[in-house]
This record gives C-alpha cells, sequence and structure tokens, in this order.
C-alpha cells in the first residue's frame, strides 16, 4: 500500500486494485463534468477519477472488482467525499438509471489466454483478443443510460482501434473525438469524449 498524490486528492493503493497510472491521469487531467451533473464512472480502481468528478458532479461509481468498491470507499472517506460506490458488470447495477456523463477508463489491451494470470487484475487490463471484448459491450449499453445531451469520456489504446470506436458512436448518432492522447513507444492512449 502507498500513498498517491492528484493535486488535493489523497489515494491509497489497494492489493489487487488497478494502481493510477498514465491512463487514469489523462482522464482525471481531461474531465467534460459540469457542475451539478449527474455522473457514472465505470470501472473505478482506486476511485481517483471518481473523486475528481465528486469536486463538480453527484458521482456513482463501480467496479466488477470488489477489492476496487472497497477501495474506492476508503479513498472516499479519506478525501471527506461522497461517492454512491456499487460491485458489478457495466451498467447492471445501475439498471434503468440515467446520468449527464458517463466515465471509463477500460480494459484495452489485446491478450491471449496466454497472457492473462487468471487474477482479479487481469480485469483492469485484458481486452480479449482484439482489444475491444469490454469496449463493444461498453458502447452497445452505454446509449440506454444516457440524458439527453449527455457525454461518454472513454480511455482505450491505439491498439485496440481508436478508429473503430470513433465510427461505433457515430454511427450511433454521437458527435465523437479524440480530445487527448499520449504517444508511448508502441501505442498510443487516447481519451474519446463523445457527445448525443
Ligand atoms: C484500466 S482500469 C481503470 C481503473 C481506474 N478507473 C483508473 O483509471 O485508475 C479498468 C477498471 O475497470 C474494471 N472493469 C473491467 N471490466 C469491467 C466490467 N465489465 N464492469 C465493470 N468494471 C470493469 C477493472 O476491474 C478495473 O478496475
Amino acid at each position: 500500500m502507498k500513498m498517491i498524490r492528484y493535486g488535493e486528492i489523497k489515494i491509497k493503493t489497494c492489493e489487487n486494485v488497478y494502481e493510477p497510472a498514465e491512463d487514469t491521469f489523462l482522464l482525471a487531467d481531461n474531465l467534460d463534468v459540469r457542475e451539478g451533473d449527474r455522473v457514472l464512472e465505470i470501472g473505478t480502481g482506486t476511485g481517483l477519477v471518481a473523486i475528481r468528478a465528486s469536486e463538480k458532479g453527484d458521482v456513482t461509481a463501480t467496479d466488477v472488482n470488489p477489492a476496487a468498491v472497497k477501495c474506492t470507499q476508503e479513498n472516499a472517506i479519506i478525501n471527506g467525499v461522497e461517492l454512491r460506490v456499487l460491485q458489478g458488470d457495466l451498467f447492471d447495477p445501475v439498471e434503468g438509471e440515467k446520468f449527464d456523463v458517463i466515465l471509463f477508463n477500460t480494459p484495452y489491451l489485446p491478450a491471449t489466454g496466454d497472457d492473462a494470470t487468471g487474477d482479479v487484475l487481469d480485469l483492469a487490463w485484458n481486452g480479449g483478443p482484439d482489444g475491444r471484448m469490454v469496449i463493444d459491450r461498453f458502447l452497445d449499453e452505454v446509449p440506454a443510460h444516457l440524458k439527453p445531451g449527455g457525454r461518454v469520456q472513454l480511455v482505450q489504446s491505439s491498439l485496440s482501434d481508436t478508429e473503430k470506436t470513433l465510427q461505433k458512436l457515430a454511427d450511433m448518432g454521437f458527435d465523437a473525438s479524440v480530445t487527448a492522447s499520449e504517444r508511448y513507444f508502441f501505442e498510443e492512449i487516447v481519451l474519446i469524449t463523445a457527445m448525443i
């Protein structure tokens, strides 16, 4: 366990929970959350992004990994913020609810069965054979959970086909573009912001 500082925010890292990294900060640095927005963060990890979003919005944070749910609850207390934190797959915990903004730093790395270790941390990065296993499920379900005029912000890698995500969003009627990115030697990490 160690403490990470992000501006005024203090984040305790937790065993079996994705530790904040470049992709976390790309999302946290470029949030499009406005005063009073109802916000959903899927795959919250340590809760850093959700806690940052709660400076302006009313935030629900979810994760399929129970250790991440516990970690985010603890970090909300450390930072004195109110978060609703729920465990479950994608939108299952918020069935029938709608939000102004939906955030997801996705598990975006292409992986074969041999790459996975079988532990719960695989959920943080393992995007299946083409890296899109979770991204495509998320995109299929996201429109039903957005209020009119709502926004989606998702993080992925060029290794999991950024153009395909932009095209899928456009086909569903979103105005979508890459609003921030960082290049590494073998990939580009991108933040896609989409508006319906
Ligand atoms: C790349 S990590 C991002 C964690 C955190 N948001 C951050 O930026 O540091 C992806 C997170 O999504 C979670 N996750 C993966 N698949 C999920 C699913 N189907 N439903 C909900 N959460 C999921 C993982 O457990 C992990 O915490």
